[in-house]
């Protein structure tokens, strides 16, 4: 499990363990983190640290004198008239060659443009809010050209500069980041969408603070091995937990085929459809386990290839909402029939995950929260907007996006970031909710056994496992099959920082759960391994 904390939580905690340790100890362990980072990814050329008057750019020049003392040419551009003075006299001593340029795009450029390698030490969490001129305009400059040279690589120290926003805002223009070297812990940008699109991994360099409690949290294989249902001797079907299904119709019958490999895929003791009877015959024929007729269940999934503005349709959810007494899974255009439902006091009752994308949070919220809301506005503050619609629903929300936010009423975050950018296809929606509803049941089907019920920690805890065995299948499927994301001693590498891999298909993202679902378990062999 990695853990996420605030920007001013980890600020303060550093203060402290600054204090204990003396004078640039823990810079020059953070710059340490940041010349290894370099080491990997520098091949020829020379490297060249982009340096501001604070903390951030004393780690970006401590960083420089190790690798210039390791024969890496680096060479150092001042930003600021004020920068860290141990840390410059370190970097001169090493044999670092200092550049102090009129601080303009003209001026800078030509010494930036023959290194290979940038470090990015320009700010870190010690600015708040978007870049202040001339600096915004110098990172705008620099941006442009990192796109038309994609062979250079660059190494951000703690943040990319300018992202270090309390919830993942970009409130400006930055420099993209191949690798960031953090410090102390995980900060909301290195995670939360838009900021963590800036950047493809992020590396994590232990100073050993004392922190307290976290903002969010990301599961790793280890962890959705905890929640989901492994079979015992004496398990049979109905205690490994029941979905039902109801899904798909006439005009949309893949869908129901969609969400019943995906129920299948995550381990479902059984699978109870209610559908159309077009969809039934194509469901049989690709799942023939499928059962027609509906009884016991421990979790529901509704929505997947229904049309909210069909009279039947609408119904059917409706009435899969009043009835549902287990954790139900709300997808696709059953969404906006919950929210009107919420609206008007007619649901509520019971434990729901609404699995909207960014148009669908919309949707709901101008129901919900009697504004208007567009797209645009979910995709500027998604962590802001799950939390919104949580609230207001009372659901646990599942905002899908590269960065899939999972968020309880109760103020529980999960984030996950395990599919690659070939997830987005269509259909893999439908894929994601079967999965949802099978982990749900197997974890409901196990508190009714304990004759207690879910809390929402473990509600949202087993739909961000779902999303992690969603998000590992279409990595397996597009062909990167080694890792999902967090291995080897990387902090994070997700999925949208990936290149290469295959255009993969929903149903592919399907055939390839049982083996994400065998990756899980297989993280905690090896743990198990390692502790004897
Ligand atoms: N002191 C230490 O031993 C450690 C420091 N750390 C580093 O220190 C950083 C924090 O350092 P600081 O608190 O000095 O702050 P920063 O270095 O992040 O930023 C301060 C500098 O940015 C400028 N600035 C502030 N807001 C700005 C804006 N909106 N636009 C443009 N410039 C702006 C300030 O004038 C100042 O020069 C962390 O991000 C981390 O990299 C870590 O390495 C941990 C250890
Ligand atoms: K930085």
């Amino acid at each position: 499990m990695q853990r996420v904390f605030s920007v001013s939580m980890i600020r303060a905690r550093e203060a402290t363990a600054v204090k204990a340790a003396g004078p640039d100890e823990l810079m020059k362990r953070a710059a340490r983190g940041v010349a290894n980072a370099v080491q990997d990814v520098y091949e020829a050329g020379e490297v060249a640290a982009l340096v501001g008057g604070g903390d951030n750019g004393g780690d970006a020049l401590y960083a420089a004198a190790f690798l210039r003392r390791e024969g890496v040419p680096a060479k150092v551009v001042l930003l600021s008239d004020h920068p860290h003075e141990r840390a410059l006299a370190a970097a001169r001593e090493a044999g670092v060659q200092i550049y102090q340029p009129a601080l303009n795009s003209a001026d800078i450029l030509p010494l930036l443009t023959p290194a290979t390698v940038w470090i990015d030490g320009i700010v870190g969490t010690g600015a708040e809010g978007a870049l202040k001129e001339p600096l915004a305009s110098i990172v705008t400059t620099l941006e442009n050209v990192r796109l038309q040279l994609p062979a250079r690589k660059v190494v951000a120290v703690d943040v990319p500069s300018g992202l270090a926003t309390p919830d993942g805002m970009v409130p400006g223009g930055a420099l993209r980041a191949d690798i960031v070297v953090t410090m102390g812990a995980l900060k909301p940008s290195a995670v939360f969408p838009p900021a963590c699109y800036h950047q493809s991994e992020v590396r994590l360099v232990d100073l050993g603070l004392e922190l307290g409690p976290h903002f969010a949290r990301v599961l790793e294989a280890a962890d959705v091995r905890e929640v989901v249902a492994i079979p015992s001797a004496t398990d049979h079907k109905y205690s490994r937990g029941v979905v039902r299904l109801a899904v798909g119709s006439q005009k949309y019958p893949g869908a129901a085929v969609l969400a019943t490999l995906g129920a299948r895929g995550a381990g479902a003791g059984m699978i109870r459809l209610v559908t159309d009877e077009a969809a039934r015959a194509l469901v049989l024929a690709a799942a023939p386990e499928a059962v027609t007729v509906d009884g016991r269940v421990q979790a529901v999934a509704v929505g997947c290839g229904l049309d909210p503005q069909n009279l039947e349709d609408r119904s059917r959810i409706a009435t899969q909402i009043f009835a549902a007494k287990v954790p139900l899974v709300v997808d696709a255009g059953a969404i906006s029939v919950a929210a009107q439902l919420v609206h008007s006091g007619q649901a509520g009752a019971q434990q729901m995950v609404w699995t909207p994308h960014a148009g669908e949070a919309a949707e709901a919220l101008s129901i919900l929260d009697e504004s208007e809301w567009t797209r645009e506005r979910v995709e500027e503050a998604p962590i802001k907007t799950a939390m919104r619609l949580a609230g207001l629903s009372g659901a646990v929300i599942a905002l899908k996006g590269a960065a899939t936010l999972i968020v309880s009423p109760r103020g529980h975050v999960f984030v996950q970031a395990q599919a690659p950018a070939w997830a987005g296809t269509a259909g893999s929606g439908d894929v994601l909710a079967g999965v949802i509803a099978a982990v749900l049941a197997g974890v409901q089907a196990r508190v009714e056994e304990e004759a207690g019920s879910l809390d929402w920690e473990e509600l949202a805890r087993a739909v961000a496992a779902g999303v992690w065995l969603h998000g590992v299948a279409a990595r397996r499927a597009a062909g990167f099959e080694d890792a999902d994301g967090q291995a080897g001693g990387v902090a994070l590498r997700p999925g949208y920082g990936l290149e290469g891999g295959r255009p993969i298909a929903a149903s592919d993202i399907a055939r390839n759960l049982p083996g994400a679902f065998g990756q899980a378990l297989q993280a905690r062999k090896h743990s198990a391994r390692e502790a004897l």
